[in-house]
């Protein structure tokens, strides 16, 4: 069993590690804190939830000397949101050493951060468009920088990050650490690879077989468009979850599900780009402490966000891309625990769907649609309990006990139960509800031959191929760039489980599919034209 003391941490951030609760390293953290503690450049891929921030936090952390009073470290992620998750785990990690870090992202009042700036952070996370703005205004300088961490790199490429990428690292100086980091790894995070970090060690934790977290359970329901909106609800009544995030794939659709769940008495609410700052904070509030229990949201939320108590993600509407799945159901079932995905789909998106389970290389089990009875079985089961909670709690409920016997003399007990809990459901299924159709996924084609090396023009979808030095170099590699600890960028990497090279990678795909799939640019179907052609900003795609 490894340790946290094993790679000779000081006091302060082991005792930050322990205040945290982190008993022993999970494999990510094994072998990457060495790596990244030796100054080495770093692509780090592992599961959704298995603790890739403390896994470059850590080691951060360590470097750098409370006295330090420039900006020596610079995190980049792709939502504000992840901004402001991220900085207060850094934040922990750092306290009892003394050190300052500072979220700086988008929609947030730029006077506040620049009166933040004046505490002299050692540490900076941001999101590339707020960061770029303050490198223009002067208040923010990277001259001092010696590591940067580019956390869910490749949805910021996805997002059309790069440009402003590459203007914020032109101005870090080359003698610097870089690392990388995500859960998947599209071919296209060779181009950043390449660009901006020098003989990185590629450790990847995930397995040859899975790519989703094996924590969680996949299922699949397939439903007609129109039907979407009341199986939603069946499944909700049905396996009612203690946190659930329910992920739309536009705005608009997220603004009208959100709306449509609360007219029919659910606890929800929506989360995506077009509400204001405040807005989206006050949603995350309500749904961290669990004032709602429905969060429905854009991809803004598929990246990152650590939310305890999720047990359920539902895709109302199938992702465009496998990675975007991987993310999305990677909300739940995270360090360690157990969660449940299911996955709508239309007839006409079976297709899709299938290529999401060969690229995740797991079977989605399919389900039928729950019916009436269930629905309505699983929520009398929830109510039961709550009565049942409620008469054994200490509850005074003193004051409606004079009455509730008057009730029974004159009326039959059963009867009147079950009034009080039609009540208490506080169904309101009769309330209309329509939903904007939305069209279907077009399913990208490519090919799976599992054999031979990355012919195609980008190479491989799991790089695998013959050539030395390139990327996906030598090994097996799998989707996202090797089994376990296989070597993939340029056979850089390390090997943790010895495996042979030579083959290439199974669900290759050599994704000479029309258009590309998932290029440098931003995604032309999350465009949201209506804001003309601002670019490089998270708001500017249809999250
Ligand atoms: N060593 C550890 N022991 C126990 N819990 C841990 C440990 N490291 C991290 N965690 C917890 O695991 C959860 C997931 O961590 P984190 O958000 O860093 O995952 P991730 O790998 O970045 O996931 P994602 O790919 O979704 O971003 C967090 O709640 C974190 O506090
Ligand atoms: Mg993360």
């Amino acid at each position: 069993m490894s340790t946290f003391s094993q790679f000779g941490l000081e006091p302060d951030v082991l005792q930050a590690i322990t205040e945290l609760g982190y008993e022993e390293p999970t494999p990510i953290q094994s072998h990457a804190i060495p790596v990244a503690l030796s100054g080495k450049d770093m692509i780090g891929q592992a599961q959704t939830g298995t603790g890739k921030t403390a896994a470059f936090g850590i080691p951060l952390v360590s470097k750098i000397q409370a006295s330090e009073d420039r900006i020596v470290t610079l995190i980049m992620t792709p939502t504000r949101e992840l901004a402001i998750q991220v900085a207060e785990e850094i934040e922990k990690l750092g306290r009892f050493k003394g050190l300052r870090s500072l979220p700086i992202y988008g929609g947030q009042d730029i006077g506040r951060q620049i009166r933040g700036l004046r505490r002299k952070p050692q540490i900076i996370i941001g999101t590339p468009g707020r960061l770029l703005d303050h490198i223009n205004r002067k208040t923010i300088r990277l001259d001092d920088v010696q590591t940067v961490v580019l956390d869910e790199a490749d949805e910021m490429l996805d997002m059309g990050f790069m440009d402003d990428i590459q203007s914020i690292l032109s101005l870090v100086p080359e003698q610097r650490q870089t690392l990388l980091f995500s859960a998947t790894m599209p071919p296209n995070i060779q181009k950043l690879a390449q660009q901006f970090l020098k003989e990185p060690e590629h450790i990847s934790m995930i397995p040859k077989t899975q790519t989703t977290n094996k924590n969680i359970q996949q299922f699949y329901i397939e439903v007609q468009e129109r039907m979407k909106f009341d199986g939603l609800c069946r499944l909700l009544d049905m396996e009612p979850p203690e946190l659930a995030i329910i992920f739309g794939r536009t705005k608009r659709r997220v603004a009208e599900l959100s709306e449509a769940l609360m007219k029919r008495g659910y606890a929800a609410d929506g989360l995506h780009g077009d509400l204001s700052q405040n807005q989206r904070d006050a949603v995350m509030r309500k749904f961290r402490d669990g004032s709602i229990d429905v969060l429905v949201a854009t991809d803004v939320a598929a990246r990152g966000l650590d939310i305890s108590g999720v047990t359920h993600v539902i895709n109302f509407d199938l992702p465009q891309d496998p990675e975007s799945y991987v993310h999305r159901i990677g909300r739940t079932g995270r360090a360690g625990k157990e969660g449940t995905s299911w996955t709508f789909v239309t007839p006409r998106e079976i297709d899709h769907l299938h290529f999401i389970e060969k690229v995740t290389r797991h079977r989605i089990s399919k389900k039928p649609l729950p019916t009436m009875a269930e629905a309505m079985e699983g929520k009398q089961r929830v109510l039961a309990e709550r009565l049942i909670d409620a008469v054994g709690s200490e509850e005074d409920t003193s004051a409606f006990k004079y009455v509730a016997a008057q009730l029974l003399e004159q009326y039959d007990s059963v009867q009147l139960l079950s009034a009080a809990m039609k009540l208490l459901t506080g169904d309101k299924k009769d309330v209309n509800v329509e939903l904007t159709p939305e069209d279907p996924i077009r399913s990208k084609r490519r090919k799976f031959d599992g054999r031979g090396g990355g012919g195609g023009r980008r190479g491989g979808y799991n790089g695998g191929g013959q050539g030395r030095g390139g990327y996906g170099g030598q090994g097996r590699s799998g989707y996202g760039g090797g089994g376990q600890g296989r070597s993939s960028y340029g056979g850089q990497g390390r090997s943790y489980s010895g495996g042979q090279g030579g083959q290439g990678g199974g669900y290759r795909g050599d994704r000479r599919d029309d258009g590309g799939y998932r290029g440098g640019s931003p995604r032309g179907d999350r465009r949201d034209d209506s804001r003309g052609t601002r670019s490089h900003n998270e708001d500017f795609v249809n999250i």
